[in-house]
């Protein structure tokens, strides 16, 4: 038009840069919250968000373009065509239905399931490099089910699992000492959630091992009662449901984090839910969460710590009680 011709004068026709596009799949609190943290850290500058629910898809997508001066003028695009998250280097995956009143857990896995029937294919169709993030509950178990769906090598895909636990886990025991949350290092591994397992012996601040002082550390006769911490992660999770009916700012966070070190190339560890069997003696083709060398090629590698023997003893179970699950999903 006469303003854009008599008002620039073109240097270069703006060709596509390597761009560091993310789709988000389902909008609900936990989508959101991943997209605005993605956006306001300047982490991805090309979000699409993809949900069934038209509406509020237009809507969100509206009310986040209109925060574009304040961000860094960020491409935001919505649909429920998933040929709209076309080239995405990382799909998350946030859409799942609530567990209903009295619903039994394998109802709510296969309801989310046939979510993902549809879903993931879809995604790897229209960005066949992409990393896949699943989010979904119950992660685990969804992790698996999309990477069987996704037919990708196990690098492509993981779950948040307990990278949520063990900020919060940190987070707690950061108040506990009166440090930086960042300055405690603590792993929560195994399955996302009520069964988590907690790896006192890691738990180091500059590399002075809690376990080393506090011998009785997670023990059930410790003085200290630190094996309340792991409760307190657990009871956490409850209490904001109680208190405000979901979860979602710390997720979405967490989210945003792991997308950060996959397009930044990071290789930063996370506890992230991957393919453990063959590791630790796990013979089970299921996803627990494990501290992970995270990279542009999704899951690198895996850090193996010592566990002690109840602590294996813990992800054999979580292991076997996941593959029983996953026999009975409907693929
Ligand atoms: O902070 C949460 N909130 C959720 C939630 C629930 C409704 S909206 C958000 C939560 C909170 C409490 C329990 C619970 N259980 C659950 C199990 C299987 C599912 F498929 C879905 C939910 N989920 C979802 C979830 O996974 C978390 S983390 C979490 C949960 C339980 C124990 C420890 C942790 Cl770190």
């Amino acid at each position: 038009s006469g303003v854009t011709k008599n008002l620039f004068s073109a240097i270069s026709d703006p060709k596509p840069m390597t761009s560091r596009k993310v789709t988000v799949v389902g909008i609900g609190a936990v989508g959101m919250a991943t997209a605005v943290s993605l956006l306001c850290q300047g982490i991805s500058n090309d979000i699409c968000l993809i949900d069934v629910m038209e509406d509020r898809l237009k809507g969100e997508m509206m009310d986040l373009q209109h925060g574009s001066l304040f961000l860094h003028n960020p491409k935001i695009h919505a649909s429920k065509d998933f040929k709209s998250s076309a080239g995405s280097k990382v799909c998350i995956v946030t859409a799942g239905v609530r567990q209903q009143e009295g619903e039994s857990r394998l109802d709510l896995v296969q309801r989310n399931a046939n979510i993902l029937k549809t879903t993931i294919p879809a995604l790897c169709q229209h960005s066949p490099d992409a990393i896949l993030i699943i989010v979904s509950n119950p992660c685990d178990i969804l992790t698996y089910v999309a990477w069987k769906l996704s037919k990708l090598p196990v690098n492509r895909v993981f779950g948040s699992g307990t990278n949520l636990d063990s900020s919060r886990f940190r987070f707690l025991i950061a108040q506990r000492l009166g440090c930086s949350t960042s300055s405690v290092h603590g792993w929560i591994i195994g399955e996302h959630g009520d069964s988590s397992v907690p790896v006192w012996s890691g738990v180091n601040i500059a590399g002075v091992r809690l376990k080393d002082i506090a011998p009785k550390m997670g023990d059930d006769d410790d003085p200290e009662l630190w094996k309340k911490v792991h409760k307190d992660v657990i009871d956490a999770a409850y209490q904001i449901i109680k208190l405000k009916g979901f979860t979602n700012w710390a997720i979405g966070l967490s989210a945003a984090a792991l997308t950060n070190t996959i397009l930044t190339n990071q290789h930063n560890v996370h506890a992230v839910s991957v393919m453990v069997k063959g590791r630790h003696g796990l013979d089970y083709e299921v996803f627990l969460s494990l501290p992970a060398v995270i990279g542009a090629n999704g899951v690198e590698k895996v850090v193996m710590q010592h566990l002690a023997p109840n602590e294996r003893c813990a992800l054999k179970f979580s292991a076997a009680m996941l593959s029983e699950i996953q026999c009975g999903i409907k693929l």
